[in-house]
């Protein structure tokens, strides 16, 4: 497979709702759409999913997109590829940048896929026709209004809520909840919250039965979190600190986790995801596909990610009305009690609505040559 041309996309979106964690705000985001091109013309779709500032990780929409015009369309276009899942391996002699390699490669993924005219779910190895999603809630104003808003989603079917939790607003908002539906199935994420200092405030969680508490501790620590590991009952599962297969395996090592949340973006594509899903599934741990406010195209790569056998928790990816007024696939992504058919269309499954894209980007750039000023290795 060749691509021929690479269209960067670049939309504004505003979310129907606020979403409120540990680290901030978002109302609104920019994201880059990334159209792979080939000799025949067809197109396959990924995102970025990085929001405008670099408060989950170090990335943001911008930096993804210098990468890509710069480092990684440069280094796949014109090149032969015969599999996406060699794709990632042309995209390491760069350091990290895991949001910007992921958009460009599940591009490929899907590219790859429509050409041998089969779902992204069956190329990957899916078994699953459909699947059960969850519900990630942002900070809310007060422990009755979180209560309130959980209702509404339990009354939706959700199969998993997720609350935000920081310090201050943790256990008064967990006992609410709890209080209202003691059986749900409910996780929280900290975000990073947390220190060791915590570990006393932290067992507190414990009698809550959460099915996990998320990435409490540093974004970028696996040691500290087999040690609160030990301290606590609750499973810990890790968001931000699992960038690769390597950083997974660590952490199941030491002991720092019980649960991965995989998310494309974070580990550099739907390659290294399938990676980490095989190595999570040999060591008997559940995994489940944490969202990034998605559009459709993500949120499309992220169902058919979850169609793989370990993928034994909901995730967070509600349908495309909890996020957009109107996304850019068509149809939406939709939702019957918790459950989301997997799409068996070829790659993604979904059309894009060019005329909503048309009416929402910002920027449009469309490259069709390895040029960039910097030295990109072809081997
Ligand atoms: O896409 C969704 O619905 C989940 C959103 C979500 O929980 C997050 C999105 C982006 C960064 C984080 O704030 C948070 C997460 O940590 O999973
Ligand atoms: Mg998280």
């Amino acid at each position: 497979m060749h691509i021929k041309e690479v269209v960067l996309h670049t939309v504004k979106m505003k979310l129907v709702a606020p979403f409120t964690t540990s680290f901030g705000t978002f109302n609104e985001k920019h994201i880059c759409l990334v159209e792979a091109i080939d000799e025949s013309g067809i197109s396959g779709w990924g995102e970025t999913t990085a929001s405008d500032e670099p408060y989950y990780n170090e990335e943001t929409t911008y930096t993804t997109v210098y990468m890509l015009k710069n480092f990684f369309i440069p280094r796949v276009i014109h090149q032969t590829i015969k599999h996406p899942m060699d794709v990632h391996d042309m995209l390491t002699f760069v350091r990290r940048n895991q949001i910007a390699k992921s958009a460009i490669e599940t591009a490929i993924w899907d590219l790859f896929a429509k050409k041998n005219d089969i779902s992204l779910a069956e190329l990957i190895g899916g078994t699953k026709t459909e699947i059960e999603v969850g519900k990630s809630i942002g900070i809310q104003a007060s422990p009755e209004k979180l209560a309130e808003k959980v209702g509404d989603y339990v009354d939706e079917g959700f199969r998993k809520i997720k609350v935000k939790i920081a310090p201050g607003e943790d256990l008064e908002y967990i006992d609410a909840v709890r209080k209202k539906f003691p059986d749900i199935p409910l996780m929280a994420d900290a975000n990073s919250a947390y220190t060791l200092d915590d570990i006393d405030h932290l067992k507190k969680l414990d009698p809550y039965n959460l099915m996990m508490i998320e990435q409490p501790l540093a974004h970028d620590d696996i040691i500290d979190h087999a040690t609160l590991q030990k301290e606590i009952q609750t499973p810990i599962c890790l968001d931000e600190s699992v960038h690769s297969l390597e950083d997974a395996r660590k952490a199941i090592q030491l002991g720092s986790c019980r649960i991965i949340n995989v998310k494309i973006g974070r580990v550099g594509g739907l390659g290294e995801a399938i990676r980490i899903h095989n190595l999570c599934q040999d060591n008997g741990v559940p995994v489940w596909c944490g969202g990034m406010l998605e559009t459709g195209i993500g949120r499309a790569h992220n169902i058919a990610l979850t169609s793989l056998s370990n993928f034994t928790i909901p995730g967070d990816t509600a349908p495309s009305s909890h996020y957009w007024d109107e996304d850019i696939i068509e149809p939406e992504v939709t939702m019957d009690q918790g459950i989301i058919q997997v799409q068996k269309g070829p790659g993604i499954g979904f059309d894009i609505n060019r005329e909503k894209l048309e009416q929402l980007t910002v920027e449009k750039e469309s490259i069709t040559t390895a040029d960039t000023p910097h030295p990109i290795p072809t081997a």
